[in-house]
């Protein structure tokens, strides 16, 4: 019998640029032929739900909006052509929340790149929602033995990190400088890059990130605030002081995206996947030249990246540290968000 889903939820709702969210009542969302209804069970908050609440982003967004898109939970209902999930099933809501499935980039699994692509939280409401809507072709399947709070942030903080991990080429054995190493992304891409095998310079500011790397595994941590040379830094840390083979840019400001060049070593990648507003990639030519420096952008993950990052995670390679608070504890977690307080992630846990 499929399960009884009431007409109203509690919600965060961003009624205008900027917000703060509100947390109010409305309507429980029907789902379309093609889509799936879940009961969210958790939700993790990503940097860009604020970004999205501040309308830091050159890209037109829903309003008033759920925002939310690393949401684990329960299909109670779903759409007639909704195949391949069935009611019960555990999924996982991430940032592409559809995608037109017949464009060039879809036909070849790069549909992040699809220009009819759906956004939860940004275009679509997302999953700071007890119930949010799917479409059934993109929901990841999460295994009902692993709990739903601790996956929750692998639906965009894990599954971004992995397929940028991926982007970067490194090796086993290799290093990778990752900055802004003690938010979200950051604490997941030491784990990930751990359970590859390569070898972690953390980069970010103040000493509860400063112990959460070291506890992550990270080899050495370089505190962007206090640090007097930050590229000399790095490539000490590196065995032979040449540099990281990679860098996975995850910081919130603009800065690194600009310093990245001088601590790659020759033939080293740097992926930017960090999203601070207004910002530019600027590097000196004459370095990225000489050193033959690949600069390359990433953005999120296709659905079998979100299975893989799941499947590492459920085998329990991923231990990223997260906080559990209700729902309506958002503005709070905003708050400290945009004073750059949060080590790892927190997760908001929905009303019963
Ligand atoms: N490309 C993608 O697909 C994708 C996916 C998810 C998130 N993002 C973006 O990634 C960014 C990070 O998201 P998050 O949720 O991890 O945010 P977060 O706030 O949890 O973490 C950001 C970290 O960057 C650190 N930082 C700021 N300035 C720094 C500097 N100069 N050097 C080193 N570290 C610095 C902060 O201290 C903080 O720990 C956001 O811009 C978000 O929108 C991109
Ligand atoms: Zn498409
Ligand atoms: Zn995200």
């Amino acid at each position: 019998m499929a399960p009884q889903v009431p007409d109203k939820q509690w919600a965060q709702v961003v009624e205008q640029k900027g917000g703060p969210p509100v947390y109010k009542e409305i309507p429980v969302p029907k789902p379309g032929p093609d889509e799936v209804l879940v009961q969210i069970k958790y939700s993790g908050v990503c940097h860009t739900d604020l970004h999205a609440m501040k309308g830091d982003w050159p890209l037109p967004l829903k309003m008033p909006l759920v925002g939310g898109h690393e949401g684990a939970g329960i299909v109670v209902a779903k759409g007639e052509l909704a195949d391949g999930v069935e009611i019960g099933d555990h999924v996982g809501i991430k940032w592409l929340n559809g995608s037109c499935l017949a464009c060039e980039y879809c036909k070849t699994a790069e549909e992040q790149l699809c220009a009819g692509q759906q956004l939860s939280g940004y275009t679509v409401d997302g999953t700071f929602q007890q119930y949010a809507i799917g479409k059934a072709a993109h929901v990841t399947n999460l295994p009902k033995d692993v709990s739903l709070d601790g996956i929750a942030p692998i639906l965009c903080a894990g599954v971004t990190v992995y397929r940028g991990l991926k982007e970067s080429a490194a090796r086993p054995g290799q290093t990778v400088a990752i900055v802004g190493a003690g938010g979200g992304l950051g604490a997941m891409a030491q784990q990930y890059a751990k359970a590859m095998g390569l070898r972690v310079i953390a980069i970010d500011g103040g000493d509860e990130k400063r112990e959460m790397c070291e506890k992550l595994g990270s080899e050495a941590y370089i505190d962007f605030t206090k640090s007097k040379d930050l590229i000399a830094d790095v490539r000490a840390a590196t065995p032979d002081n040449l540099g990281a083979h990679a860098v996975l840019l995850l910081a919130v400001s603009e800065k690194p995206f600009q310093q990245a060049v001088e601590y790659a070593r020759p033939r080293g990648n740097i992926v930017a996947i960090g999203l601070p507003a207004h910002a530019f990639l600027k590097a000196p030519v004459f370095e990225s030249v000489t050193k033959m420096i690949n600069i390359k952008g990433s953005y999120v993950g296709n659905r079998q990246d979100a299975a893989e990052a799941v499947g590492f995670y459920a085998r329990g390679l991923i231990k990223a540290p997260f906080k559990t608070v209700p729902l309506k504890d958002l503005p709070k977690v905003f708050e400290l968000m945009e004073q750059g307080k949060i080590a790892g992630r927190y997760v908001l846990q929905m009303p019963e």
